[in-house]
């Protein structure tokens, strides 16, 4: 039993008001791993993750959690699935200690509120109505409750998002001890670090659709690609594209910082310092490496915004 997948999607289709915004989607999710699922805005995470949840009904396909259909075995599967939500989705009048009193009566073996309230520094803000946290006070508080059962598996919809660095990493350590236990950790990030630093498999969606997966590092070596930054005077992407021919490609992401993707070999560094040199331009700072999650996700789901 426990061999089998903790979430199983196959085919999900979610229509609003006729549009299809989840499209065919299949996922599946193994206890011990993060998966990461990746995507513009609007690409149709927070929809699948919700019907995994059994907030939402599926129009087409089947979803399966722990063995189980979310929206019919709702009651079996609250007090094993620990669920964090993109808006926090917490009653706003308690104090933040007193919530998580509550919700852990309602498990048999609950997690000691104390090591809870140390890991995710909750006791600074324990008297504090939950209305007047900070964004990303609330996510800390999000995040307990999600965990106060000791779950098998966990959605966490942007689990970081708003949160100061301290509490990031005091996030990812308890992700990655959660992983270590054998829980299952399924989370939606706009954070490509987020994703490099947890994910055991990515999966990037788009329009719906699962459009690429795989562990990070499968991802980015996926060809002999690699990215070429460099910084010098802002406006010369056109001058560089024209010196380096149509096989790169060349983006001013930033004034004055660029970006070349491709085959990037010695005779391209050549040619580029070449026509630097010849516009009396001089290049500052100069690196090559391989290409990043953030690179193959702009790859593959294009730059303009949504
Ligand atoms: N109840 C609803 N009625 C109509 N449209 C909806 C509803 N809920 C979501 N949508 C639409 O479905 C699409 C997918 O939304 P979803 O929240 O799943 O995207 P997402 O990938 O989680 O995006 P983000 O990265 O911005 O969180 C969006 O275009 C959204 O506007």
């Amino acid at each position: 039993m426990h061999d089998s997948p903790a979430v199983e999607i196959s085919g999900l289709v979610k229509r609003y008001d006729g549009r299809a915004v989840v499209n065919g989607l299949d996922l599946v999710a193994h206890r011990g791993q993060v998966t990461a699922v990746l995507g513009p805005n609007g690409a149709g995470k927070t929809t699948t993750i919700e019907c995994c949840e059994g907030l939402r009904t599926p129009d087409e396909g089947t979803v399966r959690v722990l063995g189980l259909d979310p929206v019919a075995d709702a009651r079996l599967l609250r007090p094993r699935v620990g669920v964090m939500l993109q808006d926090g989705g917490l009653p706003t009048a308690v104090r933040p200690r007193a919530l998580l009193e509550h919700l852990s009566r309602m498990y048999a073996d609950p997690r000691s509120l104390d090591e809870l309230d140390e890991r995710l520094g909750l006791a600074a803000f324990a008297r504090t109505s939950v209305r007047r946290l900070s964004g990303g006070q609330r996510q800390r508080l999000a995040l307990a409750a999600a965990l106060v059962g000791r779950p098998e598996l966990v959605f966490l919809d942007e689990p970081s998002a708003g949160m100061d660095p301290q509490s990031r990493h005091a996030v990812w350590e308890l992700v990655r001890e959660l992983r270590d236990d054998g829980v299952a950790v399924v989370l939606t990030t706009h954070l490509m670090d987020e994703a490099e630093d947890l994910a055991d498999r990515v999966l990037v969606v788009d329009h719906g659709e699962v459009i690429a997966e795989g562990t990070v590092r499968e991802l980015v070596q996926d060809s002999s690609d690699r990215t070429l930054r460099f910084e010098a005077a802002t406006g010369l992407a056109e001058h560089v594209r024209t010196a380096l021919g149509d096989e790169l490609v060349v983006t001013e992401p930033a004034p004055g910082s660029y970006t070349v993707t491709g085959a990037v070999d010695p005779d391209v560094v050549a040619r580029l310092a070449a026509e630097a040199a010849t516009r009396d331009v001089l290049l500052t700072r100069l690196t090559v490496g391989r290409r990043t999650l953030e690179d193959v996700f702009l790859d593959l789901t294009g730059r303009n915004l949504r």
